[in-house]
């Protein structure tokens, strides 16, 4: 079986961890096929950001095979202050949450039933109304609103449980005021920058206008970073067509969306997600959970393997691991996991080409003819030279099964971009003033790396000079000897 006839369209994404930091976990985890690496900076301090990408990129080096670098800025996240002793929290409890630190001399605890605690943002009485559900600890403590003053919100216990220090807190259905980026989230961005990060996933983007409030700072800064969206709340999910519109990639982060909105609705919130990015042509990562049993068994349940399963049928550009891979006592197993679905389910998938995309320029338009040429041909491929990416990134969303996109480009930073999108093999390589030369050069590197055998079919979507100018052409080749 040559390449074109083996190949794996779905894109994993692997984020980095204790379990994974060595540079031998690295290198194995780079070989075993992981396309991009997350630094979850939720965990991550500035000096680590330096440090850990220059560990990727000498992996890389190791074992020959490039990986793109993803940071995931922490975002306006809101949780709840120290606590000097845990508190157990019953049903029926008061719970109060200031917007100011609480005195360390008046401690905690009220009277028994009664507690209080701070929490890390200042606007939280004016946001919420008496009735609004407050969720602590990542969803597991629910609480409802029963009183509030001006720099305190008293909340009823819904669910038992104990309350230890910085606890994350959800609020379904308010709407906060946080900066899109805060203070830790630009110096963190400096340092990823500095060290040549790839992509950036902002955290509760909840409209538009914060994409643009990331694009403006990446761009003040030189960076050609591109933007992954985390659509995590309700907000997101309602402003989802304008995000992505704005946007490069999102990710559906069902970790936090799970609880942001009615959990019964998060299989149909993530059909939505992935339709609209592939009608805008956008790439879209499926994210969290997938694997969780894996963090301590060696072998995913039953339904583990249907929600991968799902994931690639509904045709995500990528699919994502988190704690199966920082904290995990299996990581390698969970690439491998994910790769045996991958490879299962794919050649299942029905071979209709994205009909839904929306094409604008007559080149973006004759994309669509090259995917369907080299689908009817079989054993065939579409070569692409691009420097922006976007050529191969709307090839990639055309979702043509067994056509790999291999996408030449010139420019590093593109290379690593073109890692992300379903379907597309990116090469680097240094284009030629003649056309010709730059396919020859292309087909040469092919045919070496195995990619292609002779009698391989490439519809080849290039400049050609005609008459003395340069016109966008495809062409059909054979990959030759
Ligand atoms: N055969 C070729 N040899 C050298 N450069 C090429 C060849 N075909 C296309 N290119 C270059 O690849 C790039 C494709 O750019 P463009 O059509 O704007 O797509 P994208 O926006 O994806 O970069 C252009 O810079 C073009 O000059
Ligand atoms: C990816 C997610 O974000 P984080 O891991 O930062 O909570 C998520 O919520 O699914």
């Amino acid at each position: 079986m040559n390449a074109v006839q083996s190949y794996r369209h779905t894109k994993i994404i692997a984020t980095i961890g204790p379990a994974t930091d060595s540079p031998e976990k690295l290198q194995a985890m780079i070989s075993a096929g992981v396309d991009m690496i997350r630094l979850n900076m939720a965990h991550g301090t500035v000096q680590w950001v330096e440090e850990i990408i220059a560990k990727i990129r000498a992996a890389s080096a190791v074992v020959h095979r490039e990986v793109a670098v993803m940071m995931d800025v922490k975002g306006p996240e809101v949780r709840t202050g120290v606590v000097a002793e845990d508190i157990e929290l019953q049903i029926g409890d008061r719970l109060e949450l200031h917007s100011a630190a609480i005195d360390p001399d008046a401690g905690n605890v009220i009277q028994p039933g009664s507690y209080r605690v701070s929490v890390n943002y200042p606007d939280l009485p004016h946001d919420l109304e008496v009735g609004a559900k407050v969720l602590i600890d990542s969803g597991l403590l629910h609480s409802t609103v029963i009183e509030k003053s001006d720099r305190m919100v008293s909340v009823q216990i819904e669910t038992p449980g104990t309350l230890t220090s910085r606890r994350h807190i959800n609020l379904p259905g308010t709407l906060i005021k946080l900066p899109a980026l805060t203070k830790k989230d630009e110096a963190d961005l400096l340092a990823g920058i500095k060290a040549g990060l790839d992509f950036v996933a902002l955290s509760f983007v909840r409209q538009a206008a914060d994409v643009v409030t990331l694009r403006d700072f990446l761009k003040s800064h030189g960076s050609e970073a591109r933007i992954i969206s985390k659509i995590e709340d309700h907000a997101g999910v309602v402003n989802m067509h304008s995000i992505i519109h704005e946007t490069d990639a999102v990710m559906v982060a069902r970790g936090d969306l799970g609880i942001e909105i009615a959990f019964q609705n998060l299989p149909i919130v993530q059909s939505k997600l992935i339709e609209a990015c592939m009608q805008q042509g956008k790439p879209v990562i499926v994210a969290t959970h997938l694997l969780e049993s894996m963090i301590s068994s060696p072998m995913p349940t039953r339904a583990e393997i249907s929600d991968v399963s799902n994931a690639v049928r509904e045709q995500a550009d990528a699919i994502m691991l988190s704690g199966e891979t920082t904290v995990g006592a299996y990581p390698l197993e969970s690439i491998d996991v994910l790769k045996k679905i991958i490879e299962s389910i794919e050649p299942s998938v029905g071979s209709q080409v994205n009909e839904s995309i929306h094409l604008y320029t007559p080149k973006a338009k004759m994309l669509r003819s090259s995917v369907s040429l080299a689908a009817e041909l079989g054993n065939s491929a579409v070569v692409v030279f691009t420097r922006s990416g976007f050529l191969a990134y709307v090839l990639g969303a055309l979702r043509a099964y067994k056509v790999p996109i291999l996408a030449f480009t010139d420019i590093p930073t593109t290379f690593h971009q073109l890692l992300l999108p379903w379907g597309v093999e990116p090469f680097l390589m240094d284009f030629s003033d003649d056309p010709e030369e730059t396919i020859q050069n292309a087909l040469q590197l092919l045919r070496e790396r195995g990619f292609v055998d002779p009698e391989s079919w490439l519809v080849v979507i290039t400049n050609a000079l005609a008459d003395g100018q340069i016109i966008d052409s495809l062409q059909l080749r054979q990959a030759g000897a």
